[in-house]
């Protein structure tokens, strides 16, 4: 009775009347009759391709079914034990891999849930993978929202899988072989089967992209790192040169997508993508739309970049740091010169002037292909050498605020720098080189050339500055009016470029329209010196002389090589401190 109420459905919707279907399924219905010309009674077998056809769909899907593999294995651990299939069928609905229990083999093969089946809507009627392909969305055809009476027991949800081009490259179905009679059961295959498919667009934009930046999103924090919802793949000029599925939202609708400049989407350009590295926090990831609202952003540099320099825009992330002041000007072209070789680099200027920004561009400019970036203020040995043992290759050790660092801590360091020559640390400090309490021999492992950052009061691009920040974060209608502008040329910037952008971005807040006026600009904050004694003082090596002696087994020659000084100053410190070997 049933199959022949389906029938009569079928008929009825034919008709153009409304019988609760979804109307996905009633477009598909109308397709099936009249432009496959099918019939509803009619009790047609699966679809099976031959041996011959079935190697060529799979040698043509190869490359997505490496991709799929594991995510498609852990799908399937995920629903083991509940008579779910997996298929993965290419753009034409041809089964080319497949995931089953054993135990019931005869009864998917006979509902042509198996390695070969063709379920595209001409050859199959509705089905999940058959609308998938149509529709280009996801969808669950379930049980007689089939168009074959052979398939009306059958619960299938299926999920489109992009290519970074954009074109539809796969699906994954779920299937039950028998399903609760609610649609709603299957909303959490439906769950499943899409977080499976943007993994598996995810796995495929990393895996073609070693030699160009990915920038992966969020809408939140805690899962940009371990499971971001879109990425896009960048050429050195920010042009996008694929994406994921999940990506589009951030373009105009039906514009296309390949070869346009993310700055005009994002409030960021490709300078900034160094910015967005996993080593900073996450909060401070955040990028605006253009189109207002914020996203989370993750950038993951080229494990191999083209050519040290090629790929990037002209001029490079070194150059962008300029606005035309010539201390930076200068800066940036010692820079450039030494960001190919090897020299250990000792970044010194006050807090916020940009040493790490600085540092960044420098290895994005470099031969290095690893990246690690330490905050030195807490590091203990372990986390300095656990960070390390994974780096292969030529890579850049970045270390901030290297006047922080734990003696133990540095004198493990010295061990490391010694054993792995293929690091090359760039070193960030807020004191100036001679004020950094460090045993020589590793200030001068650290400090192969000092660069030194100037501090925002002394540049003369503070204009350019807040033009670049106001644009980036603000959009391009808000602007500073003229005492404005000449109020924050005249302030002494103690925070430096950090200061100056938060204050921007406050007096953009607290605006009304687009013009930044005097009233809108927060008070500067003076630090007095009072608060500057109360930071705490840069750490001395000798607060250690203890430990290291204990670990010299009391020995002052070996004592004194780890420290950098002479046996007599040792001993001069030992009478100092008081201290005795142990009995
Ligand atoms: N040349 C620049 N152009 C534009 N923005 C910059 C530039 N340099 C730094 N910035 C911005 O200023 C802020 C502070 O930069 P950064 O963290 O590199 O400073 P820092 O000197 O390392 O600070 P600290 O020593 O306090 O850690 C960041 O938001 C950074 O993006």
């Amino acid at each position: 009775m049933r199959d022949a109420g389906h029938v009569e459905e079928i008929g009825r919707v034919l008709d153009g009347s409304q019988t609760g279907r979804d109307s996905f399924v009633s477009a598909s219905w109308r397709r099936c009759v009249e432009l496959y010309g099918m019939d509803p009674t009619r009790s047609d077998p699966a679809y099976i391709v031959t041996e011959a056809e079935l190697r060529d769909h799979r040698k043509q899907a190869e490359w997505m079914i490496a991709a799929a593999r594991s995510g498609l294995q852990s799908l399937f651990r995920q629903v083991a034990g509940q008579n779910y299939v997996l298929l993965l069928t290419d753009a034409k609905g041809v089964c080319v891999d497949f995931f089953g229990d054993d135990l019931f083999t005869e009864d998917l093969r006979s509902a042509g849930l198996y390695l070969g089946s063709n379920w595209s809507e001409d050859l199959a009627g509705t089905c999940g993978v058959g609308a998938c392909i149509v529709t280009q969305e996801p969808v669950t055809v379930h049980q007689d929202d089939h168009f074959g009476n052979a398939h009306t027991v059958l619960s299938c949800t299926a999920a489109p899988i992009f290519d970074s081009l954009g074109q539809l490259a796969a699906v994954l179905d779920i299937s039950l072989l028998r399903s609760p009679t609610p649609k709603s059961s299957q909303n959490l295959a439906m769950n499943l089967v899409t977080s499976a498919a943007r993994r598996v667009e995810m796995a495929n934009l990393m895996a073609e992209s070693p030699r160009d930046w990915v920038l992966r999103l969020s809408s939140s924090p805690e899962f940009l790192d371990v499971d971001p919802e879109a990425a896009v793949r960048l050429d050195g000029s920010g042009r996008v040169l694929g994406y994921t599925r999940a990506a589009r939202r951030l373009f105009p609708e039906g514009a296309p997508i390949l070869g346009r400049g993310i700055d005009e989407v994002l409030s960021i350009d490709v300078d900034d993508l160094p910015d967005l590295m996993r080593d900073r926090p996450t909060e401070e990831r955040v990028i605006e739309m253009r189109d207002g609202g914020a996203l989370f952003g993750h950038a993951i540099a080229p494990k191999a970049p083209r050519h040290p320099h090629q790929g990037m825009r002209r001029g490079g992330p070194l150059a962008g740091l300029t606005g035309g002041d010539p201390e930076m000007n200068r800066l940036i072209g010692q820079a450039e010169r030494l960001a190919p070789g090897n020299v250990p680099l000792l970044i010194c200027g006050e807090t916020g002037t940009g040493k790490t920004k600085l540092a960044r561009a420098i290895h994005m400019s470099s031969k290095a292909q690893g990246f690690i970036s330490l905050e030195c203020a807490g590091l203990d040995p372990q986390t300095l050498m656990q960070n390390c043992a994974e780096a292969i290759g030529p890579t850049t050790l970045l270390l901030r605020r290297i006047e922080e660092i734990a003696p133990e801590t540095a004198i493990a360091l010295g061990g490391l720098l010694d054993r792995r020559p293929e690091l090359r640390t760039l070193a960030t400090s807020c004191f100036e080189p001679s004020q950094i309490a460090l045993p020589r021999p590793l200030f001068h492992r650290l400090a192969g050339c000092a660069l030194s950052v100037p501090p925002l009061r002394m540049r003369r691009d503070l204009d350019w500055l807040m033009s670049r920040h106001l644009r980036r974060h603000a959009g391009d209608a808000v602007r500073l009016s003229p005492s404005a502008r000449a109020e924050l040329l005249g302030r002494s910037w103690p925070g430096n470029i950090r200061e100056l952008e938060q204050v921007l971005d406050v007096a953009a807040a607290l605006c009304v329209g687009s013009v930044i006026d005097l009233l809108d600009l927060p008070n500067p904050v003076e630090v007095t010196p009072q608060i500057e004694k109360a930071l705490p003082a840069p750490s001395d090596p000798w607060d250690m002389l203890e430990e290291i002696l204990d670990a010299c087994e009391w020995n002052m020659a070996r004592a004194a090589r780890r420290l950098g000084v002479n046996r007599s100053t040792i001993l001069r410190r030992i009478r100092k401190a008081g201290l005795r070997p142990p009995e």
